[in-house]
């Protein structure tokens, strides 16, 4: 049956910053939606505030900072989808208590990631970045000196995640042995084996690939103090997030030749576009590969990702469903049933349930069904009742102590 939304599609307005590839817009003008903003480049300021603060639906990628100020500003805005892996770029907990899920794309670039990596881990131990260097300005070092084959080689991966897991698999393809370290136990692939800490894979690795999210506990995880530990000459690839490594500290190492060479994707402080300087301690070494934050932009998973997130963003929008949200109370919802549907978010304080079932039982309003999910902070409550007591259901709902949004979806 077709869908009514109390809201109709061509009122909701999606504002899609950075770039997010095209099939986005092509899955959301599939379903219906019309009012569809796009900018190749990411907003800070006044000018992100105006662009989104008539958003229902916002898409960002990485560079973004979705504070919870910004946030404020934008009070129609429903959901953010990130258009990538990473989700640090956004105040994940102000979104929450604004009643904003956060979608992302959990695996769609995983494997662009993995395949430079190893790409790296061969042109390390092959010396190429400064032979590559050296030639540009019309020179020639046709020599073994500090080549080497992978094959035999240890890699270290530190965090073993949806990327980690990858390039273990596809450096032991090459004849690597794989350890990692994680915090978590985890399920380990083909050969590779867990060591019980972070020193243990420093001083066991020939190349050492980080793949741990942005969080307070992963800032400088590699610092001065574990390059130190890193077995002289090996090579540190840093793909996941700038604030990861402290780059003074790999600058310091890299100047003392202790560390072999390095390839960096990520930076604390990234150029704000295309057309902006980049600046770092690290461009003076020949023997460091640089890379403009690439490690997810290929052509498969930008569009994979683009139909990926608007799909997540879309079923939102249409059915009320929060799965795979990043920082919100989980409910999967049945198709639509040929009743309205209510959704309410609120703060997860004892007896909000028991409140709006007694507002519906004293306004003679029958439930037909009620999901619920809630985490520590907020409640997600989507409630079915028959069409004809939407109206008077909204108003009890809405009247609830505890409330954060309140609406009919259809
Ligand atoms: N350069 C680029 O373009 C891209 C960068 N990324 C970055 O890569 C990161 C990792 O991505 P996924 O593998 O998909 O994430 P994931 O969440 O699947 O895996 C991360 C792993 O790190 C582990 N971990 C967390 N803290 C740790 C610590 N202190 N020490 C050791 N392990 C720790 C977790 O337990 C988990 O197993 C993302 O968070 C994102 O920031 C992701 C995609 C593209
Ligand atoms: O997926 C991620 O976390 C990434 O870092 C990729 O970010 P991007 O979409 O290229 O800005």
């Amino acid at each position: 049956m077709t869908q009514r939304l109390s809201v109709a599609k061509d009122k909701l307005k999606f504002v899609l910053l950075e770039g997010i590839h095209a099939t986005a817009v092509d899955a959301l003008q599939a379903d219906g939606y019309t009012q569809i903003v796009t900018s190749p480049k990411a907003l800070t300021g006044d000018a992100l505030v105006e662009a989104i603060h008539d958003a229902h639906f916002l898409g960002i990628r990485s560079r973004t900072q979705l504070t919870a100020e910004v946030l404020q500003q934008a009070p129609k805005l429903a959901a953010v989808g990130c258009f990538c892996i990473g989700t640090n770029q956004v105040d994940l907990a102000a979104a929450m208590h604004l009643g904003i899920p956060v979608f992302n794309a959990p695996f769609s670039n995983t494997r662009s990631v993995a395949e430079l990596v190893l790409a790296e881990v061969i042109m390390l131990m092959r010396g190429i970045p400064q032979k590559n260097a050296l030639q540009h300005r019309g020179g020639w070092d046709k020599s073994a000196a500090g080549s080497y084959e992978v094959r035999g080689k240890t890699l270290g991966i530190v965090g073993y995640g949806h990327i980690g897991t990858q390039i273990g698999v596809l450096a032991e393809q090459l004849g690597m042995r794989v350890i990692f370290h994680d915090i978590e136990a985890k399920l380990t692939l083909g050969n590779a084996s867990q060591v019980a800490s972070l020193d243990e894979l420093l001083a066991g690795a020939d190349v050492v690939t980080l793949h741990v999210p942005e969080l307070p506990s992963t800032v400088n995880l590699i610092g001065a103090e574990q390059l130190a530990k890193m077995k002289p000459g090996a090579h540190l690839i840093n793909a996941s997030r700038g604030t990861v490594v402290d780059i003074d500290a790999l600058a310091d190492a890299l100047e003392r030749k202790h560390i072999g060479g390095a390839a960096i994707d990520v930076f604390p402080v990234e150029p704000k576009g295309n057309d902006a300087v980049f600046e770092s301690p690290l461009t003076r070494f020949e023997n460091v590969l640089l890379t403009p934050h690439i490690g997810g932009s290929t052509a498969e998973a930008q569009a994979n990702i683009g139909r990926e997130v608007a799909a997540k963003l879309i079923r939102y929008s249409n059915n009320g469903s929060t799965v795979s949200a990043v920082n919100f109370p989980e409910v999967a919802l049945p198709e639509h049933t040929g009743r309205s549907r209510l959704l309410h978010i609120h703060r997860n304080v004892p007896g909000v349930l028991a409140h709006v079932n007694e507002r519906f039982s004293q306004a003679g309003i029958n439930i037909a069904a009620q999901y619920l999910r809630t985490n520590d902070d907020v409640g997600y409550v989507v409630i079915d009742v028959d069409s004809t007591t939407s109206d008077a259901a909204l108003s009890q709902l809405c009247g609830v102590p505890g409330t954060i949004r309140c609406r009919v979806l259809y």
